[in-house]
């Protein structure tokens, strides 16, 4: 079902504010002057060459890392290493990584029901209700009582996927997750993540699967050296690219 119109209609709201931030790891600048504005329900796909700062931008949103300089605003919370609202931000924000960061001591049911029912407070009953329709969501209904070891890399992305989703998170964060899966594994995850898009979620994802960005990306992000250097439609983004490092960029990657 596309949401379109609720996402027009919604897409006043600023859930993701970010200007002049500046990130150093010792003496290197991982991110310079970077400035990022995301509405309600927007799809933001970050893509760039290995090194550029996609990773360390998108765990800036949340808290996973913090900038030394600019702003950060996500739903309202401003994310700043003493702020006494991370926890809150953290618990809004959905985030799934290239590892799937699975609990492997629970079965798949536990692994969704345990955030709902200690952070949400949600009763056992309705959080395995809540986890067994999100599994039905990303199509692995009938794993619920396995472990995470007894199924493959695409099934427990999207595990991961659904326990974001228990949460019931207005942002979802996605930090290159098709990158560690085996090749065949990479569609089923993209499909669920395609069918994600269609929500209203807002969605913030770093991936280099430029298939993915043509169909689901309002905009796309192309940075280099710590820098955003372009955001564009992927239209324009893939027949009309303005900088020359964004053309060498896709020849590169679309050669493949
Ligand atoms: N914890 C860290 N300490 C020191 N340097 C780091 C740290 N994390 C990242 N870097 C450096 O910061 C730069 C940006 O890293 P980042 O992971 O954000 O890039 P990326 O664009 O996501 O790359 P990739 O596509 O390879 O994942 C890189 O040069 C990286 O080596």
């Amino acid at each position: 079902m596309k949401m379109n119109n609720t996402r027009a209609s919604a897409s006043l709201k600023e859930m993701i504010h970010v200007a002049h931030v500046d990130k150093f790891y010792g003496d290197f600048q991982a991110l310079s002057d970077v400035d990022l504005s995301v509405n309600q329900g927007e799809r933001i796909v970050i893509c760039g060459p290995s090194g550029s700062g996609k990773s360390t931008l998108i765990r800036c949103l949340n808290g996973l890392e913090f900038h030394d300089a600019g702003e950060i605003i996500v739903d309202g919370i401003s994310v700043e290493e003493d702020s006494k609202h991370l926890k809150t931000l953290r618990q809004e924000v959905g985030m799934v990584f290239q590892q799937f960061n699975l609990f492997p001591h629970l079965t798949i049911l536990e692994n969704l029901t345990i955030g709902p029912m200690k952070v949400r407070k949600i009763a056992k009953a309705e959080a395995e209700k809540r986890a067994r329709l999100y599994l039905e969501r990303v199509h692995i209904p009938e794993q619920a009582d396995k472990y995470p070891a007894q199924l493959s890399g695409g099934q427990q992305q999207r595990v991961a996927i659904a326990r974001s989703l228990c949460m019931e998170t207005r942002i979802m964060l996605f930090d290159e997750p098709t990158s560690a899966l085996d090749p065949e594994m990479i569609n089923e995850v993209l499909d669920v993540m395609v069918e994600l898009a269609d929500t209203g979620i807002t969605m913030v994802c770093v991936t280099h699967e430029m298939g993915f960005a043509r169909k689901v990306a309002d905009r796309i992000v192309f940075m280099e050296a710590g820098r955003i250097m372009e955001t564009a439609t992927p239209d324009k983004f893939f027949t009309n690219p303005d900088s020359e490092r964004l053309k060498l960029f896709l020849g590169q990657i679309l050669d493949h």
